[in-house]
């Protein structure tokens, strides 16, 4: 063969592998888009089949407030959240309230009324963005972060066209879906440190702007939408509703500053009916007075009331009954485990060494707290011995990324009751004391100080303490009492256990304060003063034969 014909030849082959190899990959591709076809067709058909499946609406769908004249018992805390958004200009907000009394479900139907004002910046159809801050969890190589967004780097897209062109892709989170709307942050204090600061920057900028070592401003290939996000940022213009269960010292002072704070409260025993009794209501079934009576009795916040109403209907169904009863109820309290409600109350007589201390928990809660002192003359030659039970002993402190540990406050505020007594003349290290707090209430901090003074004077000179009067305020060693937090909820709390006066701080008295339900509230600088009025009357007699004066107490 010539050279010529053997040219040729070479090329007649290759011109045959590389026809082969084309045609070959053209089958693969045909046969990869019909199995891809079939795929999709049989997924669609799952899709449809589970779209068709739909359950009835569950009774807490049901029964969810649909206005606001549907959340009970938050007054106050509804007006406040209309005047944060239903204005020309809307604020930044926080609800603080203990779980399941309507912050969410106020949190929803605002933006709704916000819409209807003249004066709104909120479009039609503005959109309400809901996100728990416990699962707003984020990588710390940015690839997701469902709160912010995040950019989807080349070398993380795999096989993806952006991806094969070397194009960063970013992708939104909440914050620029709420664009021009609500972000309901609910758990709000739970928020990572790292991604709080990041929020906090993108409520400065109202949007938010991305970094990726992928991206160049002279790279062609890159769409322009995505050089306007790099170069301009992605929009993040939002209202934020944080909602949160935590007091308003646990969360950062930088978000507190920007936000409106608004405070839901406990739902009392009224308003728990309501909630139940509107529950029966939306799914027809008759509920009389003393069942909800017995509801309000084992739930402790709207949404359980609701849960026993819906468990209730189950049961009653099953039996062809339209009506819940009492014995349905108990059913469910038993079987649910629910234990009923204690309130405390003060006791019915005055007592030596019983005290009514007030303590708070979260962040509006409050509840009266026995105090009971024994004091026993010691046998111990120089100085007695101090027995504290039912207080917390040591706590953490969760700060975001740190924990602290801390000795309890309540124990260090035993030591400045004792000093404070001792310089004021009671004979207190000639007896053997034990302060007890009953009830397994988790007591710290120091705002029993006045209470557990009263209770040492009381116990060790026999003088019974006046049985209608609560207290609360801190004690300085030198005797002047001083400021205390959560003195509102303090005051109801006392009113709700059937005190007639409480005893509060003079640096605590706000305006208002004296009118709050009908209890006598009193102002007091010093522990004298505190004497004066929760010691019953034989005290001003026992006191002035006794081995220290009333003027000696007041020269402290
Ligand atoms: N004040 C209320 N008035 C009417 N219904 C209420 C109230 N509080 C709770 N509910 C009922 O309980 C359900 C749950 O309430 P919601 O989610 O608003 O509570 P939350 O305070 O946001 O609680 P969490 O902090 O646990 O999310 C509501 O859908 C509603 O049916």
């Amino acid at each position: 063969m010539s050279f010529v014909g053997v040219a040729i030849f070479i090329q007649l082959l290759v011109g045959i592998i590389v026809g082969l190899y084309f045609w070959n990959m053209l089958k693969n591709n045909r046969n990869n888009k019909v199995t891809i076809e079939k795929e999709s067709k049989k997924e669609l058909e799952e899709l449809r089949k589970m779209r068709s499946i739909a359950l009835s609406e569950p009774l807490s769908e049901m029964v969810r407030p649909k206005k606001m004249e549907d959340v009970i018992g938050q007054e106050d805390g509804v007006e406040s959240l209309r005047a944060a958004l239903c204005s020309a200009n809307p604020q930044h907000v926080i609800i603080y309230g203990p779980p399941g009394v309507g912050k969410t479900a106020a949190a929803r139907l605002v933006l709704e009324e916000a819409k209807k004002m003249f004066e709104t910046p909120f479009k039609q159809n503005a959109v309400f963005v809901e996100m728990d801050a416990t699962t707003a969890r984020f990588d710390e190589r940015s690839i997701a972060d469902p709160l912010i967004g995040s950019v989807h780097d080349p070398i993380y897209q795999g096989a993806g066209a952006m991806g094969q062109a070397g194009i960063p892709q970013p992708k939104r989170g909440a914050v620029s879906n709420a664009h021009g709307g609500v972000l309901f942050l609910d758990e709000i204090g739970e928020l990572h440190p790292l991604q709080m600061n990041k929020l906090l920057k993108v409520l400065e900028d109202r949007k938010v702007f991305f970094e990726s070592a992928y991206y160049s401003e002279e790279n062609e290939k890159i769409p322009l939408h995505i050089h306007e996000i790099f170069q301009q940022g992605l929009p993040a213009d939002f209202r934020l509703i944080g909602a949160t269960t935590r007091k308003p010292e646990e969360i950062p002072p930088a978000i507190r500053s920007r936000c409106l704070e608004i405070f839901f409260k406990d739902l009392e025993t009224d308003h728990l009916k309501e909630v139940a009794k509107r529950a029966a209501e939306k799914v027809k079934v008759e509920i009389k007075e003393e069942a909800l009576e017995r509801i309000a009795s084992y739930t402790r916040n709207g949404r359980e009331a609701v849960n026993v109403v819906q468990i209730c209907v189950g049961i009653i169904k099953k039996q062809n009954k339209n009506e819940i009863e009492i014995k349905d109820i108990e059913w469910v309290a038993e079987s649910s485990q629910l234990v009923p409600k204690l309130t405390p109350k003060v006791p019915d007589k005055p007592q030596v060494g019983v005290v009514n201390g007030l303590a708070v928990f979260g962040p509006n809660s409050g509840s009266l707290l026995e105090i009971e002192v024994s004091a026993l003359p010691t046998s111990h030659a120089y100085e007695g011995t101090v027995k504290i039970s039912g207080i917390v002993d040591e706590e953490e402190i969760n700060q975001g990324a740190k924990t602290i540990r801390r000795k309890s406050m309540a124990n260090h505020s035993v030591t400045n009751v004792l000093t404070m007594l001792k310089s004021m003349g009671v004979p207190v290290h000639q007896y053997d004391l034990h302060i007890n707090y009953p009830g397994g209430i988790p007591v710290d901090g120091p705002s029993a100080g006045i209470a557990m003074a009263a209770g040492i004077f009381s116990a060790i000179h026999k003088i019974p303490v006046r049985n209608d009067v609560a207290l609360t305020g801190e004690v300085s060693l030198h005797g002047l009492v001083k400021p205390v937090g959560g003195i509102i909820p303090k005051i109801k709390s006392a009113k709700k256990a059937g005190a007639t006066k409480v005893l509060i701080p003079y640096d605590n008295r706000q305006s208002g304060i004296n009118q709050i339900d009908l209890i006598e509230v009193i102002p007091v600088k010093r522990f004298e003063e505190v004497l004066d009025y929760i010691l019953t009357s034989e005290y001003q007699t026992i006191i002035k034969t006794d081995s220290y004066s009333i003027k000696q107490r007041k020269s402290i």
